[in-house]
């Protein structure tokens, strides 16, 4: 019998609403088993803030991947400098907050684990701590040396992917590059084919400017960068289209023959996204060797601990990991 992917999960930002979600797997019977990555004496006082019926076990490498068994979660414990409290950010504790990530890196090259769920880091409270961070989609790029993954968001059959990620809007247009764009389009094809399972992905490309640049009137990227790179990826049999100008581009008629759309910056897409499936999407790196899944939702620290925080985002990762290491697995990989 094939075995069920086995998940790592990191528990993010302690002070937001990562420790709260993770906890509430324990409701759920998990096929696969899941291991938390995150420190053990937070997770158990978050579970006794939240009147949590669970039992928290401790794993440490070496020990057989946890058998999933119904009330209990089992913890790599990483622990963090300074006890959290829910709410209230501390950068003393952001070494830990990527330690997390560093071990499931760790763990996943050494064969223990198939893939790795994140829950949401606070990225100001890591800068504030003096190390430089954007994401956790650039510092894994970073760690697994793949400068060109792919932000892609799912969610309730939309699939919105992102040329940039993570930059100032002042920088947005210099970073859409006739290479990049190439790289991104290729890589988001390719993966909508391999661990999506689309045969012949038809993915619609946003333009940049207010519609699509209006003939170069409003801004020349359309004509100069994204429409040549569609050009050259349609001579190939791609099956690529636009620039589509943005505000009519998220319509019904044209999403309805549509697998995915290249938004060309962060909130040209994850507002669209958000607003159509908030709490059931899912963030996937894309371009990555190992399985990367993550929430659709932040931090909420106006939540942590507060026994109001959703975890269907979380559940929906789990599943949409599994889902890519089985593709996988089927096309012999
Ligand atoms: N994958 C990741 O690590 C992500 C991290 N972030 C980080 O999170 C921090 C806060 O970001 P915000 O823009 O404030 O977005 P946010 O998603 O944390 O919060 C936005 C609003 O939605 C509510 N909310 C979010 N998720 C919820 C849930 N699961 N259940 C109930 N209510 C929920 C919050 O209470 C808040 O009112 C930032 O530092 C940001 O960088 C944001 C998105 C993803
Ligand atoms: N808005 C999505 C987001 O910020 C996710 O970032 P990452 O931490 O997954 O890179």
């Amino acid at each position: 019998m094939i075995p069920e992917p086995r998940l790592l999960v990191t528990v993010g930002e302690p002070a937001g609403i990562g420790p709260d979600v993770c906890l509430q797997l324990a409701r759920h019977a998990l096929p696969s088993g899941v291991l938390l990555i995150g420190d053990l004496r937070c997770l158990r006082s978050r579970a006794l803030t939240l009147g949590l019926a669970l039992r928290l076990e401790l794993w440490q490498e070496g020990d057989p991947w946890p058998a999933p068994l119904d009330g209990v979660l089992h913890v790599l414990d990483v622990p963090l400098a300074r006890p959290c409290r829910p709410g209230h950010l501390d950068a003393a504790n952001a070494p830990a907050v990527l330690a997390t990530l560093d071990k499931a890196m760790h763990l996943l090259r050494a064969g223990v684990a198939d893939a790795l769920v994140t829950a949401p880091v606070h990225k100001s409270i890591i800068n504030d701590a003096g190390i430089p961070f954007t994401g956790h989609t650039e510092y894994l790029a970073e760690a697994c040396g793949c400068p060109e993954v792919v932000m892609l968001l799912v969610g309730r059959g939309l699939r919105v992917a992102l040329a940039t990620t993570h930059v100032p809007l002042s920088q947005v247009a210099a970073a859409i590059t006739l290479e990049g764009l190439e790289g991104t389009l290729r890589t988001l094809h390719r993966v909508l084919r391999e661990d999506f399972a689309l045969l012949a992905p038809r993915i619609l490309v946003a333009g940049l400017n207010p519609h699509a640049g209006e003939d170069g009137y409003l801004g020349r990227e359309e004509r100069e960068i994204i429409a040549p790179v569609i050009a050259a990826l349609r001579a190939e049999g791609l099956g690529i289209s636009g620039p589509w100008p943005a505000d009519t581009l998220f319509t019904p008629r044209l999403l309805e023959d549509a697998d995915a759309v290249l938004a060309m910056y962060h909130d040209q897409g994850l507002p669209v996204l958000k607003y159509h499936a908030f709490g059931e999407a899912v963030n996937v790196t894309l371009g990555l060797p190992i399985v990367r899944t993550s929430v659709d939702h932040g931090t909420a620290l106006d939540v942590a601990g507060t026994g109001r925080a959703e975890g269907g985002s979380l559940l929906r990762a789990l599943d949409v990991a599994a889902e890519i290491v089985r593709n996988r697995r089927a096309a012999g990989g």
